[in-house]
């Protein structure tokens, strides 16, 4: 665990935070549309039974002065969901944003809702995680650029706090972006390395969202690799290793943290990239390990660099073929924090090939600077590109930390 990184937080404390969250907020809502039982019901946490105790080893605590899930090591399981605000009523984002943050408390410490005992009524928890752990989940919160503004309505009267490079991602050479799996409002990404729990969090913020939001689209990733070990892509590399040229406090800030010049609300904050992009599996297998390794410039077993021996070595550019993918990186002389993650999404009908690639996320203080200039350097002339096609895009802006009583977003909305 990164030295930044929340602290484990045992499931006690959490819980009691949670109580305090539950008092100083005062949270007698009741759901939209769908006629629900109070969402107050539905979130009063229920300890597990003796029997079914969980450790408390797998916790990774909610609050502090970042948010989990941006330096936290990742987890193996991702999920990706964009929401869309429905409602016109800045107080109806403000109850989403506060049953949200009270969830989101109360299934990272481990806890379950009150399953009731009306057998009228639907369960208020729907219960795959009775007998699971917290399992490390982490639930990061982004606001996408059209959250502030859209078609140029200051919606919910948040638009002169719109951080200073929330943009959508431009046009770039050789995309296929498909806009309905692309952007949105609101963004969660929710890791954990049990899926079962990672996707309960999910399914239950889509449920808490009735009447305020409405599902936009997601995603769903896996990695998989020995804690601590750079794991592997789809395409058999390792992916991530760069990371280490800024994992301590100082690379962190110049690398992720927003800097002073953004509204306050931002302060400790990130942006989130995300693109989508395929891999072409069937075209990549059909290509000599040469070719493969003069795609990214590194060796495919080791992960060093050309001329190199070792992972971690510095790489030395003039040994890379120079339109190499880390030849690319290294010239736009930028570094971001990467979190990516592999997805499969079944067989493509028009080819009956498989459709996998990978989530990319990258996290960065600026992507103006950052990201935009090494995407369009890669979109370009990038190698890369003879097996990969970008088909989904997003920009997020993600806040700070939160501290217990308070919910995702108040500082931003108050
Ligand atoms: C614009 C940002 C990037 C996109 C999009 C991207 C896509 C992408 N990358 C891989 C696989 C690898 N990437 C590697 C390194 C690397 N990639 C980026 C940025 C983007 N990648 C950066 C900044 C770096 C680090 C470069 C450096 O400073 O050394 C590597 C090498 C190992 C590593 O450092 O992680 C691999 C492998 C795929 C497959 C992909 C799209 C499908
Ligand atoms: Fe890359």
């Amino acid at each position: 665990m990164s030295t930044e990184e929340n602290q484990p937080a045992g499931s006690t404390i959490s819980r009691r935070d949670f109580l305090k969250l539950t008092t100083s907020v005062g949270f007698g809502l009741a759901i939209g549309a769908a006629g629900m039982a109070s969402i107050n019901e539905k979130l009063i946490p229920e300890a597990k039974s003796e029997v079914n105790k969980q450790p408390v080893n797998d916790v990774i605590a909610m609050y502090g002065d970042r948010q989990a899930g941006i330096i936290t090591p990742q987890q193996k399981y991702m999920y990706l969901v964009s929401f869309r605000i429905t409602t016109s009523q800045k107080a109806d984002v403000i109850q989403l944003f506060k049953s949200w943050t009270k969830f989101s408390d109360l299934s990272t410490s481990g806890g379950t809702m009150k399953t009731g005992d009306n057998p009228l009524l639907p369960p208020s928890d729907t219960g795959e995680t009775l007998e699971l752990s917290a399992s490390n989940l982490t639930i990061t919160y982004g606001f996408g650029p059209t959250f502030f503004l859209e078609d140029g309505k200051d919606r919910f009267g948040i638009a002169k706090k719109q951080p200073l490079y929330l943009k959508d991602i431009p046009r770039m050479p050789r995309e296929n972006i498909d806009p309905s799996l692309s952007g949105g409002d609101v963004c969660l990404q929710v890791c954990a390395d049990d899926q079962q729990v990672a996707f309960h969090a999910v399914r239950n913020f889509i449920r808490l969202s009735t009447g305020y939001a409405t599902l936009n689209w997601l995603q769903e990733g896996f990695i998989s690799g020995k804690a601590g070990v750079t794991p592997r892509n789809l395409f058999g590399f390792k992916d991530g290793t760069a990371n280490k040229l800024h994992d301590n406090p100082e690379g962190n800030k110049k690398v992720i943290w927003a800097g002073q010049e953004e509204p306050s609300w931002m302060t400790g904050g990130s942006y989130m990239s995300y693109r989508k992009i395929r891999m072409l599996l069937e075209v990549w297998d059909r290509s000599s390990l040469s070719d493969q390794e003069n795609t990214f410039g590194r060796h495919k077993e080791s992960g060093a660099a050309f001329g190199k021996t070792n992972e971690f070595e510095a790489v030395d550019s003039s040994k890379l073929p120079v339109t190499s993918h880390v030849a690319l990186a290294k010239q736009s002389g930028q570094l971001i924090h990467r979190r990516g993650y592999s997805y499969t999404d079944g067989v493509d009908p028009k080819t009956g090939n498989v459709n996998a690639g990978l989530l990319f996320i990258g996290y960065s203080r600026n992507p103006e600077e950052q990201l935009i200039p090494m995407l369009k350097l890669m979109q370009s002339k990038d190698k890369l590109n003879a097996y990969t096609s970008h088909i989904a895009s997003g920009m997020f802006a993600c806040p700070g930390g939160l501290t217990a009583g308070q919910y995702m977003g108040q500082s931003l909305m108050e």
